[in-house]
């Protein structure tokens, strides 16, 4: 078996989709496991304005809704959080991603005082921290906030890793890697696009372009531009097709070279690393 037919095995990608399929079948996702645990109310999550937490965010909603439904029990809250620090330039956005999503409770916490305070708790014990660094102290403690709401609510929370995520290990690990269930994991970009449009969410949703917008010097860095490699070839390598040697070389490379946040903490039975 070829490296892409591996990848493409281990993250569940299909070549073709039937998107209200797809809708169904993480709305479905979502309700199994509510009913499988009884004690656990609600779902949690970061809402930024980008693609994936407007669709996880719409599929948890829903799924919340046809469980209050169908078990009349009220108690049942799809809880989208706002996690900006300091001010987020493109707030708006995020406000057209809550307004699509609709749901049931919104908080917004802001994080700037709690990563200033971590950063300067290291300078001061002499630990340098680049500002890529605290890029991902800022993913972490998103992941820290949505684990306390989740504490404070009888919840658990979402995800938003997804197949062209994952394969290039593009998030932090324990930061935004850091989650409960990832109703959209095995769907690639192009893929969460077509769900969106499904659902009828406004074309400047899954039209923006993707950023982890992490870094102070770098505001709104294009997650291809960090890459060096488009969604388009990604999408296109998930779903199996051929794609020019040098994009294929730099989606593998990635692949490789993040197999450790694609497990749990390696212990000495491990050999997927050798
Ligand atoms: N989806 C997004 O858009 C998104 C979100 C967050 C972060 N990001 C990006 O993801 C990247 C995160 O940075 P990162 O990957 O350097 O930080 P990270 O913290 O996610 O991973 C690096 C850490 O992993 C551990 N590690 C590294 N290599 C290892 C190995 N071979 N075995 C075991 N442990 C190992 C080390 O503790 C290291 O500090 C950045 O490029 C950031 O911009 C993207
Ligand atoms: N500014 C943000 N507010 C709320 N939630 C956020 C914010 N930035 C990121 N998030 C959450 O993290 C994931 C990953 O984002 P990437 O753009 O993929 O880095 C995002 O889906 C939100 O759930
Ligand atoms: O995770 P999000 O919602 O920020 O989406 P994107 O990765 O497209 O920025
Ligand atoms: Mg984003």
């Amino acid at each position: 078996m070829s490296l892409q037919e591996e990848i493409i095995k281990e993250l569940g990608v299909k070549p073709e989709i039937d998107p209200k399929e797809e809708i169904r079948k993480s709305i479905d996702f979502l309700k199994e496991y509510l009913k499988k645990h009884p004690f656990i109310k609600s779902y949690v999550l970061g809402i930024s304005g980008g693609q994936d937490s407007s669709l996880s965010g719409r599929l948890a909603q829903l799924a919340i809704e046809e469980m209050r439904e169908e078990t009349k029990d009220a108690s049942y809250q799809f809880i989208a959080i706002r996690l900006p620090y300091g001010v987020q330039a493109d707030e708006e956005d995020a406000q057209r991603a809550l307004n699509f999503i609709q749901p049931d409770i919104r908080l917004t916490v802001n994080i700037k005082e709690a990563v200033d305070g971590q950063v300067n708790a290291l300078v001061t014990s002499g630990v340098e921290v680049s500002d890529f660094n605290k890029g991902n102290i800022k993913a972490r403690q998103r992941m820290i906030t949505q684990y306390a709401v989740a504490g404070s609510y009888n919840g658990a929370v979402l995800g938003t890793d997804h197949a062209a995520e994952n394969i290039t290990g593009f998030y932090t690990k324990y930061g935004d890697g850091g989650a409960d269930l990832l109703p959209i994991f095995r769907l690639n970009k192009r893929q969460g696009k077509m769900l969106l449009a499904e659902l009828g969410a406004d074309v400047a949703i899954y039209e923006k372009v993707p950023t982890a917008d992490l870094e102070d010097g770098k505001p709104g860095l294009a997650d291809e531009v960090a890459l060096g490699v488009s969604y388009t070839d990604i999408d296109d390598y998930t779903e199996g097709k051929t794609i020019s040697t040098e994009a294929k070389e730099k989606i593998e490379n990635w692949y490789l070279k993040t197999q450790h946040k694609r497990h749990l903490p390696i212990t000495i039975f491990d050999d997927f690393w050798k």
